[in-house]
């Protein structure tokens, strides 16, 4: 088994961005001056909010995406097409139901040009590493979810890729199974079992990259960017009760709930021209809203009522993972309902005044803080104040949108705008008519007749 060489460059990226462009012509930026280095030796977790670009990333790192700018190094060289060494496995592994667990494992080695003797050596010893000794000749349909993506792993493995890349492995298994794969898979690496020289996992669970990681990657969102690069100190095998371990939660939990709060990067590289199609214009960012329904957000304010909670620990409470909680506490946080201080939230004096209040108070407070500072609600709004009719169509708000984020997107901030505004009853939706409507014209508001810019 070849001995791992700590330290050595294996990937580097280097300013990178990936733009796609829209059906509109529009281009839209996903991700910006991403500079980062896995070296040899190191597990490495990429967190960040969902769609962050988590996984645009780690398909640059291993070639199935290419950048729209900036370089990717593979051992100090230019990397073209697929990185020779890595292998990937997803959250499902994709597996074959009409071949075995023995050939499903060989498929990796048959792709990479290794003959029919030495493929079936090498897959054999590897699905007994992974423990599946005895069900080479099962199908997939007959293990179960733990076994198949024991297979998946045995299946990246058994091609010996310098650079593991998992992409959420184990967020499909139950907890006790992602908890003995997650030890077994740390095992293997700290006992050198498996010749992988580093591993790279896209992970939505903090405590999981706390477990495995010699490194903790944040991402932001809107675009994707590292707001965070650390390394872990903690010696392995790390224990989820230990109070460093908690810091350390705690840490990332406050990066992610903060995302005014960048923690210096590593290392940046000075900006470098490629050469790429470098002359696509930038598009300017626009608040992007968090998917929240109103009711949500006065749910977390009620639990929060008189007391400064950790948000690690609320959501522990409320058994929510950490992409159920961050929308409603960015929601809650853009109309200044809480604040948040290192990690801690707390209600602001508006928020308790929501929390007395009754249902009219309510809603007056949030059509106030909406019209002071949701910017789509108060566009949408000045639309339909400057209508005679007082209707816009949807497609109107779309088109502006969709300069900004992808038809998608578009119409999940719609949909939560329209939401939002319902609540305060500033406008409703006619859904046959595809249009917005104003609840009840109030042309003596003083933001009713101003034109928001774009
Ligand atoms: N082929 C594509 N065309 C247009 N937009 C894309 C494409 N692929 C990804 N995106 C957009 O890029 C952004 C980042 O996506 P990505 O899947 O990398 O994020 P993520 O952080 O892995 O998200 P999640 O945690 O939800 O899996 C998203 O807004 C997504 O809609």
């Amino acid at each position: 088994m070849p001995t791992k060489v700590q330290n050595e460059s294996l990937i580097k990226l280097i300013n990178i961005e990936k733009s796609y462009r829209q059906p509109n012509g529009q281009v839209i930026t996903i991700m910006e001056q991403i500079n980062l280095e896995l070296r040899t030796g190191e597990i490495v977790a990429l967190l960040g909010p969902s769609g962050s670009g988590k996984s645009t990333l780690m398909r640059i790192i291993t070639g199935l995406v290419t950048p729209t700018q900036g370089q990717v190094l593979y051992r100090q060289e230019p990397m073209r097409g697929l990185n020779p060494g890595a292998a990937i496995v997803f959250q499902n592994s994709a597996l074959y139901p009409w071949l075995t667990v023995l050939e499903n494992v060989e498929l990796g080695l048959k792709a990479i040009g290794e003959g029919p003797r030495s493929r079936k050596r090498k897959a054999l010893r590897m699905i007994d590493i992974i423990g599946l000794d005895g069900f080479e000749n099962a199908y997939p349909k007959e293990l179960s979810g733990g076994m198949r993506q024991r297979v998946g792993f045995a299946r990246a493995l058994a091609v010996e890729p310098e650079l593991l890349c998992m992409d959420e492995p184990f967020s499909a298994l139950d907890v006790l199974t992602a908890e003995n794969l997650r030890f077994e898979l740390l095992d293997l690496w700290l006992e050198k079992k498996i010749p992988t020289q580093s591993i790279l996992i896209v992970t939505h669970n903090i405590e999981e990259a706390v477990i495995l990681a010699d490194r903790i990657i944040v991402l932001g969102s809107n675009p994707g960017r590292v707001r965070a690069d650390f390394p872990m100190t903690l010696p392995h095998y790390r224990d989820r009760k230990q109070a460093a371990f908690q810091a350390i939660v705690d840490r990332v939990y406050k990066i992610l709930t903060n995302p005014d709060l960048d923690e210096p990067e590593e290392e940046t590289p000075e900006p470098m021209s490629t050469g790429q199609t470098g002359s696509e214009p930038q598009t300017p960012k626009y608040q992007l809203l968090p998917h929240v329904r109103i009711g949500s957000i006065a749910g977390l304010l009620e639990l929060l009522e008189n007391r400064q909670e950790d948000l690690y620990r609320l959501g522990q409470e409320l058994q929510l993972e950490l992409d159920d909680i961050l929308p409603i506490v960015e929601g809650a946080k853009l109309m200044q309902l809480v604040a948040l201080n290192e990690g801690d939230i707390a209600v602001t004096a508006l928020g308790q005044a929501f929390i007395a209040g009754d249902i009219d108070q309510r809603k007056l407070i949030i059509r106030q803080q909406l019209l002071n500072h949701i910017r789509l609600v108060q566009q949408i709004f000045a639309f339909l104040n400057a209508k005679q009719n007082s209707r816009i169509p949807e497609s109107l708000v779309l088109d502006i949108l969709e300069r900004y984020f992808t038809p998608q997107e578009a119409n999940r901030q719609l949909d939560t705008a329209i939401d939002w505004g319902r609540y305060g009853e500033l406008f409703g939706y006619d859904e046959p008519a595809k249009e917005i409507f104003l609840e009840t014209p109030v042309l003596d508001d003083p933001l009713a007749l101003t034109t928001t810019e774009v």
